[in-house]
């Protein structure tokens, strides 16, 4: 699903106003109508207070207020008086408000604020994707008298004073508690930093024309349950160990064998044929006790093969100098579908020159932290969000750049993931997105067919294991492992 930006979302706007067709008051109405409906199933019985800014999101508060009235419900209109001019339809949805016997009370200064006592469900109808600005004067007031109080507020839209495309960090803007988006998700909607403001997130289908979305570019999109399922691959029936790839991951050191072993099990679970671990001499018998079907190698051994179909570098390995050395040398001798995460991603930003040398379509995976200690201090997620889709221009790899939405960047486009949860905020989930991600590209799968597939499965199998016993404290990354078997039926299926 793709994301437009603001100027986008006002061309599809008027191509459907103009392919349907459709009057721009009653693609208004149907907005109008998609919220009501959910606000009446949300909140039957309750008072409104609707702020209605001038633009179109003013309008379609407008709108909403005479439903709400038409259907009995008790309902107080502000308009603030601010200097921009009225839209067409906001006029004419005053008009029809007036007609339908509502009254919209002006406001102008502080003093005329109303009270808000609680219980009320209060509608942030006052800027939407037409923000262009920061918030001042009697509107600031309102947002600040909304933050201050404590009703459920509902945006419409946005939260008043968000931008659609770039970081809102600093910016006045509603806190809300629901906001009720129309049509797609937006791009201001996979920041973390927003979430705190846009609350519970309701994407709204208003009927918008689809085949606009169809032939629009963007850089930025969201993965769909389709698109996956479009990538998975059949398992053939004749098919023996040696078809489905021999993994190789480099993984563990003392202290750190859980994460060579998280990685070995979710790689198995992700259909490897054959998997070698090559971990530190100390933890070698721990990981063949608890992952019985992988084989070992000592890293002492220098030698490697080239006959892995995949190698997966970084959990637990350690950074040390022997570490060091090893990584160097396999980028030096090997052409190997590669990934880099966590050790070998700190080793990467400590000798930033082997960046030129990694193989076509490595995957690196990053969170945060990891991608500014390799691709230097960003100062907002927009910012790291644009430097990852920057990056993969300048380069020929897939980053991974973990997060709630985690975003996979790949030749000058940006892909966020829309499974998972909160309860995989625990050591070791990147450890099994690791060895998921080796299996696949073992198995063939490209980098970023592999990168897209295996970050929707491994947050599928978090959203899994929550549905079977979890729960989001609960969780852990070997129960991720355990559902995965659930998440791969459930794409099939
Ligand atoms: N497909 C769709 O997208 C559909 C969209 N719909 C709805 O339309 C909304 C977009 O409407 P919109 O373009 O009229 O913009 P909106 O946000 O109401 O306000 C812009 C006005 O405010 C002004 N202004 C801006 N910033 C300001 C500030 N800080 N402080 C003060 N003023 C400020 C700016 O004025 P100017 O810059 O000219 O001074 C302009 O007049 C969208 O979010 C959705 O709710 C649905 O009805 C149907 C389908
Ligand atoms: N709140 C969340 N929602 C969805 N996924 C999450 C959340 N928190 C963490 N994850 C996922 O869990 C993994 C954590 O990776 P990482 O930070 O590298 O952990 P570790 O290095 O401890 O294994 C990532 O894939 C990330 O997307
Ligand atoms: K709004």
């Amino acid at each position: 699903m793709k994301l437009p930006d603001a100027q986008q979302l006002k061309a599809w706007d008027a191509y459907t106003i103009q392919q349907e067709p459709v009057s721009s008051t009653d693609l208004m109405e149907r907005a109008a109508m998609a919220c009501t409906g959910w606000l009446l199933t949300h909140f039957n019985n309750r008072e409104f207070m609707i702020f209605c800014g001038k633009g179109n999101n003013g309008g379609d508060g407008l709108a909403i207020a005479r439903l709400l009235l038409q259907h009995g419900c008790a309902v107080k209109i502000f308009l603030p008086q601010t200097a921009n001019p009225v839209s067409a339809d906001h006029a004419v949805n005053l008009l029809r408000l007036r007609e339908a016997g509502g009254n919209a009370v002006e406001i102008s200064t502080r003093e005329e604020l109303p009270h808000i006592t609680q219980g009320i469900i209060v509608i942030d109808a006052l800027y939407g994707s037409g923000m262009n600005r920061p918030l001042e004067g009697i509107v600031a007031d309102i947002v600040n008298h909304l933050n201050n109080s404590e009703a459920v507020v509902v945006s419409i839209d946005l939260p008043s004073g968000m931008l659609v495309h770039e970081s809102s960090v600093g910016r006045l803007m509603v806190k809300a508690a629901y906001t009720l988006s129309f049509q797609v998700y937006k791009l201001c909607f996979m920041a973390a930093a927003n979430a705190a403001f846009f609350g519970r997130l309701v994407v709204l289908d208003i009927g918008l024309h689809p085949l606009f979305l169809h032939q629009l570019d963007t850089v930025y999109s969201m993965t769909t349950k389709e698109k996956t399922v479009s990538l998975l691959k059949d398992r053939d029936a004749f098919s023996h160990k040696g078809t489905h790839g021999h993994a190789l991951l480099i993984a563990g050191n003392k202290g750190k064998a859980g994460a060579a072993i998280l990685a070995a099990r979710a790689c198995l679970r992700t259909g490897a044929g054959l998997l070698t671990v090559d971990a530190a001499e100390t933890i070698i018998d721990i990981l063949q006790t608890a992952v019985p079907e992988a084989m070992t190698k000592d890293r002492r051994e220098k030698a490697f093969s080239n006959r892995f179909s995949a190698i997966g570098a970084g959990p637990g390995m350690g950074t040390g100098k022997e570490e060091t050395d090893l990584l160097t040398g396999l980028l030096n001798d090997t052409d190997q579908p590669l990934i880099l995460d966590a050790d070998a991603l700190t080793i990467l930003s400590v000798h930033k020159q082997l960046l030129e040398q990694l193989p076509p379509g490595t995957i690196l995976t990053p969170h945060p932290k990891e991608f500014d200690r390799v691709f230097g201090a960003c100062s907002h997620e927009f910012d790291r969000w644009n430097r990852a889709v920057a990056l993969s221009v300048r380069y020929p790899f897939v980053i991974v750049l973990k997060g709630h939405h985690t975003l996979i960047a790949w030749q000058g486009k940006g892909m966020f993931n829309n499974t998972g949860n909160a309860g995989m905020a625990k050591g070791g989930s990147g450890d099994v997105l690791t060895g998921m991600l080796t299996a696949l590209l073992a198995q063939g799968y490209t980098a970023h067919d592999a990168a897209i597939l295996g970050v929707w499965l491994h947050g599928l199998a978090g959203d899994l294991a929550l549905m079977q016993q979890q729960s989001l404290e609960s969780l852990l990354p070997s129960d991720l492992i355990d559902s995965i078997g659930a998440a791969f039926n459930s794409l099939r299926g």
